[in-house]
């Protein structure tokens, strides 16, 4: 899924429908209600989501870019974040005259990376020294052929 392997910890966990074989028991209600709410919001399905938990400052994710097997070439990257807010950073890849970005991702918060957003940026969530409460952030993502709507 990456193209290079991240070091930082978290908790992860990942649901999908890669075989268009989708059983609605093999994912929680919620999180399909997630996804559906997200879907309706942006008119873009998906068919897998990322599931991250970072426990404490000590938790984070380091620089990198999502890459996922599918056969769209723009492939879109939908996040939302519940609890804590944490620094959400993107640096572009080749201009590195381009000020990085900090968005900080706050509870309810929606992020979309669309079409060519992984190809050209990176992104991170850095570790913090201050005092910080769990944090959980879902990627929905769309990987291998999307065969019908989940
Ligand atoms: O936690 C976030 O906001 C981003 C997570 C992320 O970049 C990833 O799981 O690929
Ligand atoms: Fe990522």
């Amino acid at each position: 899924m990456y193209d290079k392997m991240v070091t930082a910890p978290r908790m992860i966990s990942w649901y999908d429908d890669i075989d268009g074989d989708f059983d609605k028991s093999n994912w929680p209600k919620e999180l399909i209600a997630i996804k559906e709410r997200v879907e309706n919001e942006i008119h873009i399905n998906f068919n897998a989501v990322l599931l991250n938990l970072y426990r404490d400052g000590k938790d984070g994710v380091s620089w990198h870019s999502d890459k996922t097997q599918s056969e769209n070439k723009d492939m879109n990257i939908a996040s939302v974040t519940f609890g804590e807010t944490r620094m959400f950073r993107l640096r572009h890849k080749l201009l590195k005259h381009v000020p990085q970005l900090e968005i900080p991702l706050h509870h309810g918060t929606f992020l979309l990376m669309a079409g060519k957003t992984n190809s050209f940026w990176e992104h991170q969530v850095p570790k913090t020294a201050r005092d910080v409460l769990p944090r959980i952030n879902l990627t929905f993502r769309q990987v291998g052929n999307i065969k019908r709507k989940i």
